[in-house]
């Protein structure tokens, strides 16, 4: 009889788990990445677009000389040229890292987007990242059906020749995120 109310007790334990793993399988965010494993996507609605690999970090520079000669010399990193974008209003130095990039930016013109960031921000700083995603305009209609603000009417090439939109910090966490179509 002891033997019996044993199992029943073990059984009992081991159902109790079984549920807490779908509960929380349930509850786990998953990862949607159009680059990435099909198995991960099974509990996400399908979208017309999906979001991929992290393309750059990019960071305002008040010296973009003295930013350049900083990764490269200091960290050893394999840099650009300095390239002007005047469709954005900044010059930018790409920073090889591998697996992504950072893009040092400084202010190009009279009217850039960056001017007031860093008069904020003397010293420089972190001012977006950019993530690809497959279908630009999919994911300006999704994101504008979602009230998140985007900051231009249509997407324009950005630094790598791609389209690229920019969507508010303040819907975003608190960080400007860019998008490009890969
Ligand atoms: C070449 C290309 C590429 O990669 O392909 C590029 O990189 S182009 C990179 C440059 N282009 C862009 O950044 C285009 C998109 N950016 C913009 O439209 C603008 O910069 C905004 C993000 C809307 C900010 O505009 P503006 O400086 O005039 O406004 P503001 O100073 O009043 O800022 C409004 C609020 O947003 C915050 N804010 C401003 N810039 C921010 C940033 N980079 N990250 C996080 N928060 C930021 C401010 O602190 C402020 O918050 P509080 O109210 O709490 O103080």
């Amino acid at each position: 009889m002891e033997h019996v109310q044993k199992v029943v007790r073990s059984l009992s334990v081991a159902a109790r788990a079984v549920g807490a793993f779908i509960r929380l399988q349930t509850l786990t965010p998953t990862v949607r990445t159009f680059s990435g494993s099909h198995s991960l996507s099974q509990n996400v609605p399908e979208t017309l677009w999906n979001l991929g690999r992290l393309n750059h970090v990019a960071i305002a520079v008040p010296d973009l000389q003295m930013a350049k000669s900083f990764y490269k010399n200091m960290l050893g990193a394999q840099v650009s040229e300095v390239v002007p974008v005047p469709e954005h209003g900044v010059s930018v130095v790409f920073v090889e890292l591998g697996n992504t990039k950072l893009e040092l930016l400084h202010p190009l013109g009279d009217q850039s987007p960056i001017e007031g960031f860093l008069q904020k921000n003397k010293a420089g700083g972190m001012h977006h990242i950019c993530i690809e995603v497959d279908e630009i305009e999919a994911a300006v209609a999704d994101l504008k059906q979602k009230k998140i603000r985007i900051l231009s009417d249509k997407a324009k090439i950005g630094a790598h020749g791609k389209p690229v939109i920019f969507l508010h910090p303040k819907d975003c966490g608190g960080v400007l995120v860019e998008l490009e179509e890969a």
